[in-house]
């Protein structure tokens, strides 16, 4: 049976993409990634590979731990064996420039033929490889099972043992560096499944890991307790280039499956510390070299723990190859004494940390993917990062906080740069995500497909007869009883023509089309552009042509009401062509269908141009699986509950299916033709349009419906929905928390903006969604509209109570209100306003909101007076005698004072007399006796510009 690499690999407990290189290696070709099959004989033969490894085949010959050297360098039972593999990314210079190795402590290391960092900096700096997670960077686990690797390690032994030739030893090191860069350039399947810790099963070649150690990897060198301080060793590692190009002899591979550990290279027996030959001194070295090497580097750690070394989040687990938070101390270092913090701090944070101890959080990652809203909790746990050392971030960059705190994007990244760690924010995974999307990717057999009705959209410009039209064709009379004369509600309906049926879709417009389009319900496969002879192609034709066009479905022109007398056809060709539509007769793709809904004129050929576009493009669906449909209009209606229309895309859809569409979830109650309401139907297969009943809540046009096995999974799906579209429209409709800044704003009368709430009603939600289209468009900076709510139904109490608590309108649309609500409105004196028609809804709300609007206040320029004598009156004070010199001086009005080409004031008439008497206004040439208000000083010779100012009412188009 064919087994996929992805379950052999997690059978094997092998990294899926290791799988897939092994494949390669183990001569299993053409598997491109971890999906591939393989058949049983590949899955023996890769077995078979791996198998060989232990035995010094093909395995041992890539393995790169074989080519790290001699065996004692692998500090068998090393915790890291448990580490996952992990990718190697460029190190951020922080961190790599205070890493330490082990060996660091000063130690002299006597088997250390392991490059260090200053070593192999290229290496380690630079190149994304693939090693095992050991705390030390030490070279990769020596194939404990290649004799070879065991007689070097014993030559080792022997060699330290021997404390003798110390330039071999040089030469040896350089010698595993050059292979352990190799190694690192290319690794090999075993070097991955070390990682992995395999050895326990005793299958797998073991290499380095706990269990393998003891019985394959025994004999590496070690240093006998109280040697530490001696002479670095001897290695003889003559034969070791002789092994590495054994390792790329295709021959050595055919050895595979013997799975020999007798070593290849001949050792001397004062090496191997056998007289007579045999294994069993050889194990005993190897052993005893595990045990020292274990226990230094138990001491090791526990200096490491003791002296708190300044790094943050090392585990045992983790241990030495895990990125040091030193890094991160020294940028703080350099930040604080950039912005001349002092010297102190850090010392002060290293002796916390000291404190701090070692952090048992999971180990500490590189990369690191969160979901947002993230909390220092989580961030916490997805890096291995002590949460108090996210706290501490937070508290230097002034946020004094708690673990469950939420943070922001910007502040995740911000935390997570100062830790080091890469970090990928993924969406949350909803039962929504896991289910419907696995849904979608089912794929039909190309046998199970049958041959389904096309879905046939009217697009077209408004009155251009795209109802009047289709009401023709399925002989229904529709357009005369809609209000207004504009279509306000998606209709379809599927026909039968010769056997052959077509389902007919009428949207309100092209916008509707489009929305539905952008949920993801491209229920269209053919547009029937309507285009009226008399008008020609008009700015929504044009809009139409370029949502049909971005449709990707083929487009068909009625060239309709060509009844009419005095059309010019040729003139909307033309336009047409202009719009990149060439009709055929012109050579281009384009059918043009003379029609007129009036005589009937030219639809049997647009009936046939559909179904010829339709067998062209073959539409097929497979009727035997669960319905996937979408959502083309629902409503609340009083009787039945929530009735949607639904277009049955794929599938068959029954009654008593359970089904989710948007955030309406329910068992399908009944299902109708929505051509005769009163036809119950007991189920809908492909491009059939039904009203079914059963839904809890009235889901938005272009929802996709998909049916579930669990009412509980529907349920779940369509409550997270909601809740969603609640958290949506709150953040929409302005409901801001407040904060010191919009505080301000609020003191400073900025931002001051006149709302008018409003509750909608209506009769389907695509009304709603049309009207609240509408409303956006009423837009500007100083008034706006707010709607608190929105809902399916009839006008409510509780709608009542609403608008009269926040002072909102009540707009009802195409639905009444119930008594208790209508009395409720009486009581309160809240406006319930009635419409039946989007655009008087429009219409009426932008009279109140330019109503809202400041007027305007203009200055109106009347005249200029002289003053040519001052008459000051004792209790009364000063009166200018003037004469009006260009304009009219009215009483109401007001008055610079220019006194030598300098405005010196600005005041208003108190007082203005024609000779004795009181007078309205003054015209030019006559004179006159003004008495400003508050202005005493008039003299002869100043000018008075009179002027008034007047309030215009603003409109939204000045
Ligand atoms: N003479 C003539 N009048 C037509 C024809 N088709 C439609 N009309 C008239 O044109 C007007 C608009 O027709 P509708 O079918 O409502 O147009 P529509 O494109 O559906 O309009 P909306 O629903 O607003 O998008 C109606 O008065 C129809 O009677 C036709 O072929 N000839």
């Amino acid at each position: 049976m064919a087994v996929r690499i992805y379950a052999l690999a997690k059978e094997l407990d092998v990294d899926s993409k290791d799988l897939v290189d092994i494949c390669t290696r183990a001569g299993v070709t053409g598997k491109g990634s971890a999906l591939a099959s393989l058949n049983e004989d590949e899955v023996v033969k890769v077995k078979e590979y791996l198998r060989g490894g232990s035995g010094g085949g093909p395995a041992t010959a890539t393995a790169p731990a074989s080519s790290s050297g001699p065996a004692p360098m692998r500090r068998p039972g090393s915790d890291a064996r448990e580490n996952k593999l992990r990718t190697i990314q460029a190190p951020k210079a922080g961190r790599s420039a205070l890493r330490r190795e082990p060996g660091d402590t000063g130690e002299s290391r006597p088997l250390d033929i392991i490059p260090t960092e200053d070593e192999t900096p290229a290496v380690e700096e630079t190149t994304p490889v693939e090693v095992a997670n050991d705390p030390v960077p030490e070279a990769p686990a020596p194939t404990s099972d290649v004799a070879d690797e065991a007689a070097n390690a014993a030559a080792v032994v022997e060699a330290a043992e021997a404390a003798e030739a110390a330039e071999a030893a040089e030469a040896a090191k350089a010698e595993a560096d050059e292979n352990r860069k190799a190694e690192l350039a290319q690794p090999g399947p075993l070097a991955r499944m070390m990682g992995g810790g395999r050895g326990a099963t005793g299958k797998m070649p073991v290499i380095g890991g706990n269990q393998g150690s003891s019985n394959q990897g025994e004999g590496a060198a070690k240093k006998r307790p109280g040697e530490t301080a001696r002479p670095r060793p001897v290695v003889k590692l003559a034969a070791i280039p002789a092994q590495t190009q054994r390792r790329e002899d295709p021959r050595a591979k055919a050895k595979d499956d013997t799975p020999t550990q007798k070593p290849d290279m001949k050792l001397p027996a004062d090496v191997l510390g056998v007289s007579k030959g045999g294994a069993k001194p050889l194990a005993q070295q190897l052993k005893r070299a595990e045990r020292t090497l274990e226990a230094a580097k138990l001491k090791e750690k526990e200096e490491a723990e003791s002296k708190g070394r300044g790094r943050r989040g090392a585990t045992p687990g983790q241990g030495d190859g895990a990125p040091m938070l030193g890094g991160r101390e020294q940028r703080q270092l350099t930040r604080n004494r950039a912005s001349g913090k002092g010297g102190m701090r850090p010392r002060r944070m290293l002796g916390r940390r000291r404190k701090t101890g070692v952090n048992t959080a999971a180990p500490r990652k590189d990369r690191v993917s969160v979901q947002l809203p993230c909390t220092v909790k989580e961030l916490s746990e997805a890096a291995g990062v002590p949460a108090v050392s996210i706290l501490r971030i937070l508290m230097e960059e002034g946020v004094m906080t708690n673990i469950n705190a939420v943070m922001d994007p910007e502040l995740t990244e911000l935390v997570a740069a100062d830790l080091g760690v890469d970090i990928d924010f993924v969406d949350a995974q909803t039962l929504e995500d896991q289910l419907l999307a696995t849904i979608d990717e089912i794929e039909d057999p190309e046998e199970s497909l049958k041959p389904r009705a096309p879905v046939v959209t009217f697009l077209g410009h408004v009155d251009h007869g795209k109802t009047s039209l289709l009401d023709k064709l399925i002989g229904i009379e529709v357009a005369k009883g809609e209000e207004g004369g504009i279509t306000q509600h998606i209709r379809a309906y599927q026909m039968e023509n010769d056997g052959r049926p077509i389902s007919f879709v009428d949207t309100p417009g092209h916008e509707a089309f489009t929305e539905m389009r952008a949920r993801g319900a491209g229920v269209t496969d053919i547009v029937v552009l309507v285009v009226a002879a008399d008008d020609g192609v008009m700015p929504q034709t044009e809009e139409a042509i370029a949502h049909a066009k971005a449709s990707g479905a083929p487009i068909i022109v009625a060239l309709n009401k060509i009844d009419l007398p005095g059309v010019d056809p040729l003139r909307v060709l033309q336009d047409l062509a202009a719009n990149d539509l060439l009709p055929s007769e012109w050579g281009g793709d384009i059918e043009v269908v003379k029609t007129s809904a009036m005589t009937g004129e030219g639809l049997d050929t647009l009936r046939e141009t559909i179904l010829t576009v339709a067998e062209l493009n073959e539409y097929k669906a497979n009727p035997d699986r669960p319905a996937i449909g979408a959502c083309l209009e629902s409503q609340q209606d009083a009787d039945r509950g929530v009735v949607t229309k639904v277009l049955v895309q794929n599938g068959t859809l029954r009654v008593g299916d359970i089904v989710v569409c948007g955030d309406g979830y329910g068992k399908i109650k009944a299902m109708t033709n929505p051509l005769q309401p009163s036809q119950r139907l007991q189920e809908a297969g492909p491009s059939v349009p039904v009203n079914l009943i059963g839904l809890n809540r009235a889901p938005s046009a272009g929802e996709r419906l998909y049916v579930l096995e669990d009412i509980a999974q529907a349920r779940e799906i369509a409550d997270t929905r909601a809740v969603q579209e609640r958290a949506d429209f709150l953040g929409s409709t302005g409901f801001q928390a407040a904060t010191l800044e919009n505080l301000f704003d609020r003191l400073d009368g900025v931002n001051e903006v006149q709302t008018l709430n409003l509750i909608l009603r209506a009769d389907v939600r695509g009304s709603i969604e049309a009207l609240e289209k509408e409303l956006t468009k009423l837009e500007h900076p100083e008034v706006r509209l707010r709607i608190l709510q929105k809902s399916v139904g009839g006008v409510t109490e509780g709608d009542v109570v609403l608008a009269d608590a926040s002072e909102a309108v009540i707009i009802a649309f195409n639905v009444v209100p119930d008594d208790k609500a209508r009395a409720k409105a009486d009581q309160l004196g809240v406006e319930i306003r009635r419409y039946g028609i989007i655009y008087k809804v429009a219409d009426d709300l932008k009279l109140a909101l330019e109503g809202m609007l400041k007027p305007e206040q203009r200055e109106v320029e009347l005249g200029r007076v002289l003053v040519q004598m001052v008459f000051k009156i004792s209790r009364v004070g000063a009166i200018a005698g003037c004469r009006v010199l260009q304009g009219v001086v009215e009483r109401n009005a007001r008055a610079r004072v220019i006194r030598e080409n300098t405005v010196i004031g600005d005041y208003a008439i108190d007082t203005l007399r024609r000779e004795k008497d009181d007078a309205k206004e003054v015209r030019e040439g006559y004179e006159c006796g003004i008495k400003l208000a508050g202005f005493n000083d008039v003299k002869e010779a100043d000018l008075l510009e009179v002027y008034k100012v007047e309030e215009v009412s603003r409109s939204f188009d000045d």
